[in-house]
């Protein structure tokens, strides 16, 4: 049988530890009814003692939460126990935890007790917790920078008092894997009352090493995690659940446990701890990360979309993703273009296809990221093919708020380069009289009109002119991430197809 790894999940104490995060009784009970959907083994609501509205937000998830274990923290001393246990009395299933450092450091410069003073304060602790509940979290904070014989005193007095889960906390996260789980080991070994209860961990990230250390103590016989949603914690956070839940449920061959949580549920909780806390998520975060189940480069590309095995080591929907995400950019192959072209809807003969790769790599040279709607325009602009009498090679455009517009062009007509400049009321109207001074013509702008046809600030701007030409009316279509090239372009789009109805003679 494989052993059962239990969820402690403390998004809503540790995790509104960090910096500007703070949740209110309903954001919690929000957050704490999702990670019931979740099915983590444990919820740590919060700190009673730490304030009024503290106090409420626990009482409210204790009273409206079923399923999971609530916790709430408490310092060892009486008055943060009773007050745990005033808010967690209506809970179908609650835990008090109580803590006190056992490091040297902090012994002597934060508590100011000598050992034997922290030995009978985490005893008296445990005893009253166990008053009010069968379910008493003991904790040494700053485990791992404790002296061992101390720790295994300790953690043995805590036992027989009555704690059910001894808790071992890198509270600084100073360890690494291999002494954090040569200590889970250790103390396994030299503390036998560690046997009758749950041994747990709570590991801080300050050298990126929370969840390897979490891994590492599961290794060595740790049955309880201790994490939060997205990483969230004090300093530079807690271990992340859904990269400790992944990591064991991935890696099972390894760690050989179970756990209880659906993971299917982990995206939704991600989403929603980070509008709540306001928290933004990195793009490259494991597991939650927006570029997590994302492909961008050609290769890896041409791989997922034959077998998605070739780089997804766990899928998208596991986590609750509807599906994972090519991104088409500069570093895109044809594969994939070709693949997204049909997704569109697009059946086109090869050599069409190919052409439409060679503007989309153009473009994606020019943008971050190609959308579907740039596609969409790309191939708009493809399917209609003018002969192109005139072509714009380059423009320059100076204008301002105090000055006047002027915008030089270089068209190439006919075989022939011509470089003509005008100026205009506006940087757009300059560059149309220039083009017309270039091709000696002379048109009517009848209409103009400007759309964005992609999302961000490289957005593609699409113009759709309309121009009249001995009293014939064309529409013309520019599309570019610059506005004044898309004017210029759908200008001489509108103007080659003018030509066009004339044998492709310019004519004025
Ligand atoms: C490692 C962790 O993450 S532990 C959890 C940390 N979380 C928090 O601190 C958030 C909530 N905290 C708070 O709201 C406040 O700090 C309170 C309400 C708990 C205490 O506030 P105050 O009474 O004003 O004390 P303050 O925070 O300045 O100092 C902490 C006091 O607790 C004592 N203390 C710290 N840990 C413990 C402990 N585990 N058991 C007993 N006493 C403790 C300190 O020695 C200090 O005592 P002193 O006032 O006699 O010097
Ligand atoms: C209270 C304990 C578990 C803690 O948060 C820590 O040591 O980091």
């Amino acid at each position: 049988m494989t052993r059962r790894i239990w969820i402690f999940d403390t998004t809503l104490r540790d995790g509104e530890q960090t910096p500007g995060v703070a949740l209110n009784a309903r954001e919690k009970l929000e957050i704490a009814k999702q990670l019931a959907k979740m099915k983590v083994d444990v919820i740590e609501a919060g700190f009673p003692i730490a304030s009024k509205g503290d106090f409420e937000a626990v009482k409210t998830v204790a009273e409206n939460v079923k399923g999971p274990v609530i916790a709430a923290l408490a310092r060892a001393n009486p008055k943060d126990i009773d007050t745990a246990w005033e808010a967690l009395k209506n809970s179908e299933n609650p835990r008090i935890h109580t803590f006190i450092a056992s490091s040297p450091i902090h012994m002597k410069y934060k508590l100011k007790m000598t050992p034997e003073e922290v030995l009978e304060a985490a005893a008296e602790a445990v005893k009253r917790a166990k008053s009010f509940t069968s379910d008493v979290e003991f904790s040494a904070e700053d485990a791992s920078r404790s002296d061992l014989e101390f720790l295994c005193r300790l953690f043995s007095v805590a036992v027989k008092n009555g704690a059910t889960v001894i808790n071992i906390p890198d509270t600084v996260g100073y360890s690494t894997p291999e002494e954090f789980g040569e200590l889970v080991r250790v103390l396994r070994e030299k503390v036998p009352e560690l046997d009758r209860v749950v041994v747990s961990v709570h590991c801080h990230n300050d050298l990126g090493m929370a969840v390897a250390n979490s891994l590492a103590a599961v290794k060595n016989g740790a049955t309880q995690v201790e994490c939060a949603v997205n990483g969230l914690g004090e300093r530079a956070g807690n271990a992340a659940l859904e990269e400790i839940v992944m990591a064991l449920v991935t890696r099972k061959d390894v760690y050989q446990v179970d756990v209880g949580v659906d993971t299917r549920q982990i995206y939704r909780t991600s989403k929603l701890v980070s509008s709540l806390t306001g928290i933004f998520i990195q793009p490259n975060k494991a597991i939650v990360g927006a570029n997590a189940f994302a492909h961008e480069s050609g290769i890896h590309q041409h791989g997922v979309l034959s077998e998605r095995s070739t780089y997804e080591i766990m899928t998208p929907e596991s986590i609750g993703l509807p599906s994972n995400r090519i991104v088409l950019g500069k570093l895109s192959g044809r594969h994939a273009f070709m693949h997204r072209l049909k997704e569109l809807g697009y059946d086109l003969p090869e050599e069409e296809a190919l052409k439409a790769f060679e503007r989309f790599k153009d473009l994606a040279d020019k943008k971050k990221e190609v959308t579907d709607e740039d596609i969409e325009a790309i191939l708009g602009e493809q399917v209609v093919n003018i002969p192109k009498v005139i072509e714009l090679e380059y423009f320059l455009v100076s204008c301002g708020n105090q000055s006047i517009a002027t915008s030089t062009v270089r068209v190439k007509k006919e075989g022939k380069v011509i470089e003509e400049a005008s100026t205009g009321d506006g940087p757009i109207d300059a560059t149309y009289k220039a083009i017309d001074r270039a091709c000696g013509i002379n048109c009517r702008l009848m209409d103009y009109s400007i759309k964005a046809v992609s999302g961000g600030k490289d957005a593609m701007g699409e113009v759709v002119v309309k121009v009249e030409r001995n009293g014939k009316i064309f529409t013309g279509r520019g599309l570019s991430t610059d506005i004044i090239e898309a004017s210029a372009l759908a200008y001489v789009n509108a103007l080659n197809k003018s030509f066009a109805t004339n044998g492709g003679v310019i004519s004025n």
